[in-house]
């Protein structure tokens, strides 16, 4: 076959990968009762259902009142946690646009961007108690990379969270399996009483995110 012609071929073959996944994709939506929930319930995101899960086994947002959205969008995690602590502040960040949500303030920008952290942290105008972040990096297939580049995420988020937070506070965070490496677990530990992991059940089981959680913030 000429070149062109195993080229043409490769693009075909691409084009119907990218085809079939997508219909697996939608086949998933179309039976996940979480996507169906969230509808009923009125959440953005099936992603709520995980803050949930997560907080009646860790109470991560009882008592917040300061509360950090790394990776807002849509807004599934900020609306749980605007509906179970009315009272709190919250401020979120995204690269995405985020359609608004009463009583949450929203940056669209790269949290990795220099100025994020001060535009989060005047917004704030305080110490907070709980820094989730539910970050993920664009992945690119290839599993090294695409693991430092959410690690990047996530240690960039662990130290806003360790300049932010108010002792007792709280950090949540996804990893990718294997991803809390042993410098972030030390860090963690270092400045957190407690850290464990989570897998909640509206985490996909095929997904290898994980999600840590680090509590009892020992104080700057
Ligand atoms: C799984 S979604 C979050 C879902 C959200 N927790 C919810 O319940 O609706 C992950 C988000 O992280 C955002 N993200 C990834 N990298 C980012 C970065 N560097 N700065 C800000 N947001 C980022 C993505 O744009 C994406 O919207």
């Amino acid at each position: 076959m000429s070149r062109s012609g195993k080229d043409k071929d490769t693009r075909v073959r691409t084009a119907k990968k990218r085809s079939e996944s997508s219909t697996r994709w939608l086949q998933r939506q179309l039976n996940d009762p979480y996507v169906k929930q969230a509808k009923a319930d009125g959440y953005r995101s099936r992603a709520a259902y995980k803050l949930i899960e997560m907080n009646e086994k860790f109470g991560l947002l009882k008592g917040a009142s300061r509360i950090v959205d790394l990776g807002i969008a849509p807004g599934g995690w900020s609306q749980v946690a605007r509906k179970l602590v009315p009272k709190a502040q919250v401020v979120g960040i995204d690269l995405l646009e985020t359609e608004p949500i009463e009583g949450v303030t929203i940056f669209q920008m790269d949290f990795m961007d220099d100025e994020a952290p001060r535009a989060l942290e005047e917004a704030l105008g305080g110490k907070s108690d709980l820094v989730m972040s539910d970050m993920a990096a664009n992945t690119v297939g290839h599993k090294q990379t695409d693991h430092l580049r959410t690690m990047g995420l996530v240690e960039a988020a662990a130290w806003f969270a360790i300049e932010n937070l108010d002792k007792g506070g709280t950090f949540l965070a996804k990893v990718l399996a294997g991803g809390t490496d042993k410098d972030l677990l030390d860090l963690l530990k270092k400045h957190f009483k407690t850290v464990k992991h989570a897998k909640p059940p509206a985490s996909r089981k095929g997904s290898s995110e994980w999600y840590v959680i680090a509590q009892g913030f020992k104080g700057g």
